[in-house]
């Protein structure tokens, strides 16, 4: 992979909370398209890892890139404007809103549109065709009106993403999407998350085997604070030392 061929690159980071190195010297890159997943057991640093690439917290030492821009600097507003978009292992959408009106909300946001958002009125078309469309994608269409705290946890985390998807982004951060969906949820789930846009590079954290095995098609274990191996999944599910830390003799 060139460098030029990187959508984004993580190289040698490195924080510590107190005494405890939370990470040290991890590397990561995305090519565009990647269809990649980090998994660890609890505590591992996938968040913290997640939170450095976002801009939330700041590495102590290492470099991370964004289609070649070096941004380990700068903060979550430039990052997601550089193409980083990332959903959140919490609920965070408006109980309130519908679906249409989050998604509306969102691609306002995007388009610097601010609270002016029912004007001026071609425009306003333009974002309600976007907003369906996406809705559509994920199966999200019938709901469109309904108030997202009438809607099943499963959709509420399918929301998530047609937020974070509305910034148009290049890299996507998926954190644990399936956290807290009931088995009954997890299939259109899953078959929303197989069919995302194949231009857009994904990052899934997930604990969820299943989904992590359909999904990726390279993996990087994390184990305290390192990584510990990095391959596709049938390299993974074979290797004693990913097994010995995290994966048991299930996968393989
Ligand atoms: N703000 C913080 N202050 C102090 N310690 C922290 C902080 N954030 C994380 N840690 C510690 O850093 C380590 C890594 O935590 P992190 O949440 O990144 O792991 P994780 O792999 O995401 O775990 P899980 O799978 O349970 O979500 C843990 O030991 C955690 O207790």
């Amino acid at each position: 992979m060139t460098a030029a061929g990187v959508a984004l690159h993580a190289r040698g980071l490195g924080i510590a909370f107190g005494a405890l190195r939370a990470l040290d010297g991890v590397s990561l890159a995305l090519e565009p398209g990647a269809r990649q997943a980090l998994i660890g057991p609890n505590g591992a640093g996938k968040t913290t890892l997640i939170n450095l690439l976002t801009g939330v917290l700041r590495p102590a030492s290492g470099s991370i890139t964004l289609g070649g821009l070096d941004v380990t600097r700068h903060g979550s507003d430039r990052r997601a404007r550089a193409g980083l978009a990332r959903t959140f292992q919490v609920n965070a959408l408006f109980p309130s809103l519908t679906p249409l009106q989050s998604v509306l909300l969102a691609l306002c946001e995007r388009e610097g549109l601010g609270g002016a958002w029912w004007r001026p009125l071609r425009r306003q078309s333009a974002l309600f065709d976007e907003a369906h469309a996406l809705l559509a994608r994920l199966g999200l269409g019938p709901l469109a009106g309904t108030p997202v705290a009438a809607l099943a946890y499963g959709s509420q985390r399918l929301l998530e993403i047609a937020l974070a998807l509305a910034t148009r982004p290049r890299i996507l951060l998926l954190d644990e999407p399936a956290a807290g969906v009931p088995a009954g949820e997890r299939v259109a789930l899953f078959e929303v998350i197989a069919v995302l846009p194949a231009d857009i590079g994904i990052l899934l954290i997930e604990h969820d085997m299943d989904l992590v095995f359909r999904f990726a098609r390279r993996i990087s274990v994390l184990v305290a604070g390192r990584i510990l191996a990095e391959g596709t999944p049938e390299e993974i599910a074979a290797d004693p030392r990913v097994r010995a830390a995290y994966l048991g003799p299930a996968h393989g």
